[in-house]
Parts: structure tokens; C-alpha cells; sequence
């Protein structure tokens, strides 16, 4: 299963000097995502604590890894949190910016906490959670979106 999203980002008003965040922190849901964005720049990901700028490369996409994969992984490949930053610099604040995800899940009833790659490895840990499909893990994160406030983690 897969979606793509569209994402435009407006100039920003003059009264809102406030305001620094264009997405709030958030990590992916599925298992990876190709992400192109525009020259202008602002998306930060989460590395070791501290936020990153991943600048946006002429030409190039960014491949993301999403919860599902970190899941079906057994936690090798690490689901990264991100945002996209609205900068400091007037001339950027009055820029638009775009950027094009292509999200692709796990097909629905994909158990994704029972990782069958690695059984048996002594290097990854049992897993003791109940197992989630797919599907279910979307529920519980689209639940928690609604639950939390404007630019909140989800
Ligand atoms: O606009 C961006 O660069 C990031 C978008 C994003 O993280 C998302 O749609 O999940
Ligand atoms: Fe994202």
C-alpha cells in the first residue's frame, strides 16, 4: 500500500515572527518514504537528540525509514523523527515551499512487531509486545494525531 501527498507550504505573513515550525516533529508511519523536496530548504531530522538540516541536493530524493520498517527491522533500521522549520531569514520567510512524499506501508495485515528476518539472531532482543498489524499501528497513530494539539509529536 502506498500514497502520495502533495505539500504546500505558504510564504510567511509579517505578524508572525513567532512562529518557527512548518510540520511539527513527527516520524513516518510506514516503511520508507521517497521524499523530493523544493530548493528552499527547513526540513530538520532528529539525529542522536539534536536536529539535523537535511539540505535540500538538486536532483536528489530522500529516502526516509519509517516506524513500520524500524518494527519489521526488530529496531536495526531506525525510524527518524523530523520537522520542517520556517527560517530565520526574511527573504526565505516570504518563499513558498513544496515538497512531494511517495509514503509506502505495509500492506494491512502485515504483523509488523513479530520480525521474521532476524529469529533467532541472539543479537536482537524477543519481542514482548502484542503483536500489531499494519493497519492496526495507523489506527493507534491516526487516534493519537486527533488526541494531540496543532504541531504536538504524533
Ligand atoms: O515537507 C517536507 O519536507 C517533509 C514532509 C513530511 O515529513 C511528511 O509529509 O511526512
Ligand atoms: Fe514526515
Amino acid at each position: 500500500m502506498s500514497g502520495l501527498r502533495i505539500l504546500y507550504y505558504p510564504s510567511i505573513p509579517d505578524h508572525s515572527e513567532d512562529e518557527i515550525i512548518r510540520l511539527g516533529e513527527h516520524s513516518d508511519w510506514g516503511s520508507i518514504t521517497l521524499l523530493f523536496q523544493d530548493s528552499v530548504g527547513g526540513l530538520q531530522v532528529n539525529i542522536d537528540e539534536k536536529y539535523v538540516d537535511a539540505m535540500p541536493v538538486d536532483g536528489a530524493l530522500l529516502l526516509n525509514v519509517g516506524d513500520s520498517l524500524e518494527m519489521m527491522s526488530g529496531g536495526r533500521i531506525k525510524s527518524k523523527k523530523h520537522r520542517v522549520l520556517i527560517s530565520d531569514d526574511e527573504k526565505h520567510r516570504k518563499l513558498v515551499r513544496r515538497s512531494m512524499g511517495y509514503f509506502v506501508h505495509p500492506d494491512n495485515e502485515v504483523v509488523m512487531n513479530q520480525p521474521l528476518l532476524y529469529k533467532g539472531d541472539p543479537d536482537v532482543q524477543e519481542v514482548v509486545e502484542d503483536p500489531i498489524t499494519s493497519q492496526q499501528y495507523v489506527i493507534k497513530k491516526l487516534a493519537a494525531a486527533h488526541r494531540s494539539k496543532p504541531a504536538a509529536s504524533y
